[in-house]
């Protein structure tokens, strides 16, 4: 566990409802441990033990649980497409169960507002006393053996290294060293007007422990791209709308700066994606990969972060590829593979650190969205960012005798990550759940998949339990996603795909 133990310790006390406030710090930690410093996975631990308590003594609810074990169990014995809200948990990389209390889902988010180190609003109370070691015992259930072994965190310090190990690549000092200073200049001071999303988790309201932003590109410019995609403007504010949990704020033009990068930051994707192998899900449409929204964060200091989660899918559809943009503070960035329930007892998940320094590139490709989850990780220092500002040109500070006086300094990182929203999951044709609201779209991603990352299927779920007013009631609607059947494409697979449901609707 690297992170700051104390930071894990307050982050996992604040995701934990109020009736489990009075776990000892010494039981915390030692999930803590159990979870190798993963808030998320302890505090779901500790409620998941806590309900499992109290399942036991209502025999009830033991009874339910029985009858459905899982969402597969629940899937195979209701064949509509929506579910009861109060048994189903879905807990992203954690195993979907039904249980006697409901536990609020994590990871639902579209973009920002992870699970894990939430700023709490209001705090619990202290609540009667119990025997906390004893529920905090891992699940009898609990997938993997102590025998399984268990890999340490790898650092990831060259592209290499990452192309090696993980789905994605790096792309150290990408932009021209100017336009990297600029776009960050430009960048910080955009960041004084963005928000924290704020949205319900846990039994109360959260914030997100960094600032975020949502840009929508200006595509009449861009050259390669169908001008006729139809998405509206109003469309776009929905998109924005979901994206920042929720938010009011209207999706803001790319910055000229933005835009510049943006150009540059396309041709090295392209070149990258040419050497790798495609699934069939992926967006068949434009020849290039282009990217027309991005969105942006800002860490300021050591400890803001975002935690363990991989992005929603709702506008990017299935396997998609994201340019991740570093500029300023040098933060870690973690992923960690998502283990398939079939493959839970002979294998544990490794995480691998990536520095992500000023000025490089982090392309998640496909499947990095539907394998793994990803953070950026509180961390007890950082190094400063010391930088020469664009408006001191490099001949003023020839002249200058202590060109280091004129140096600035910042701690703050500032990401954007460029995506495609692909027009055939634009906001008009994401169902809607019975409260109301878009759906998001999940993969299943502890469910089957290939030695490629394929995975079997998908689901669009209700969100509505995140939306503060609603303080975690959802109306469980919970679908599989069917392309095909849903209209939706081209796909990069599109023949394959068409053979494949002909033969499918033969056979049956
Ligand atoms: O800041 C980063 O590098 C990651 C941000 C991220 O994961 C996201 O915006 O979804
Ligand atoms: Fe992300």
């Amino acid at each position: 566990m690297e992170n700051d133990t104390e930071t894990l310790l307050v982050m996992l006390s604040s995701l934990l409802p109020e009736s489990h406030q009075y776990i000892d710090q010494g039981s915390l930690l030692e999930t803590l441990l159990d979870c190798e410093g993963n808030v998320e996975e302890a505090a779901k631990l500790i409620s998941q033990s806590t309900s499992r308590a109290a399942g036991q003594a209502s025999s009830s609810t033991k009874n339910k649980r029985k009858r459905h074990s899982g969402l597969d169990g629940w899937l195979k014995q209701q064949p509509s497409t929506t579910s009861p809200p109060s048994k189903r948990v879905n807990s992203g990389d954690m195993s979907t169960r039904t249980l006697g209390v409901k536990v609020p889902a994590q990871d639902h988010r579209e973009h920002t507002s992870p699970s894990t180190s939430l700023k709490v609003k209001g705090s619990g109370k202290p609540n009667s006393t119990g025997n906390a070691l004893a529920r905090l015992k891992p699940p009898s259930t609990s997938a993997t053996p102590e025998t399984t072994p268990q890999l340490p965190p790898l650092t990831l310090g060259t592209p290499e290294m990452v192309a090696n190990h993980t789905t994605c690549t790096l792309h150290p000092r990408v932009l021209p060293p100017e336009l990297a200073i600029k776009l960050f200049e430009t960048m910080l001071t955009e960041a004084e007007n963005w928000d924290r999303n704020r949205f319900w988790l846990f039994e109360r309201a959260v914030e997100s422990p960094h600032k975020n932003s949502f840009y929508v590109r200006d595509m009449s410019a861009v050259a390669g791209y169908d001008q006729d995609d139809g998405i509206s403007d109003l469309e776009w504010k929905e998109a924005a709308h979901y994206w920042t949990q929720f938010g009011a704020a209207d999706p803001i033009p790319f910055p000229k700066l933005m835009e510049e990068a943006c150009r540059l930051l396309e041709d090295v994707v392209n070149v990258e994606m040419r050497k790798r192998k495609q699934f069939d899900l992926e967006w068949g449409g434009n020849r290039r990969w282009i990217a027309n929204v991005a969105a942006a964060n800002c860490y300021e200091g050591a400890k803001e972060n975002v935690g363990f989660h991989s992005d929603g899918l709702t506008y990017l559809g299935p396997y998609p590829t994201i340019a991740s943009l570093s500029l300023g503070v040098s933060r870690l960035f973690r992923l960690r593979e998502v283990i398939p329930k079939s493959e839970e007892a002979t294998r544990k998940p490794r995480s691998f650190n990536v520095p992500l320094a000023h000025n490089s590139l982090l392309i998640m490709h496909p499947p990095t969205q539907e394998v793994s989850k990803h953070a950026i990780i509180p961390q007890t220092v950082i190094d400063t960012f010391r930088y020469r500002p664009s408006s001191c040109s490099p001949s003023t500070s020839l002249l200058n005798d202590d060109p280091e006086s004129q140096l600035e300094s910042s701690n703050c990182r500032i990401n954007i990550t460029f995506r495609f929203f692909r027009p055939d999951f634009r906001p008009l044709t994401i169902p809607r759940c019975k409260c109301g609201e878009a759906t998001i779209l999940r993969p299943d991603m502890r469910g089957k998949r290939d030695k490629d990352g394929r995975l079997d299927r998908y689901w669009w779920a209700c969100q509505a339990g995140k939306k503060i007013e609603n303080e975690g009631k959802d109306c469980g609607m919970w679908k599989e996603m069917n392309a095909m059947a849903e209209g939706r494409g081209p796909f990069v697979g599109d023949s394959a795909m068409r053979e494949d449901s002909t033969r499918n609707a033969n056979t049956n």
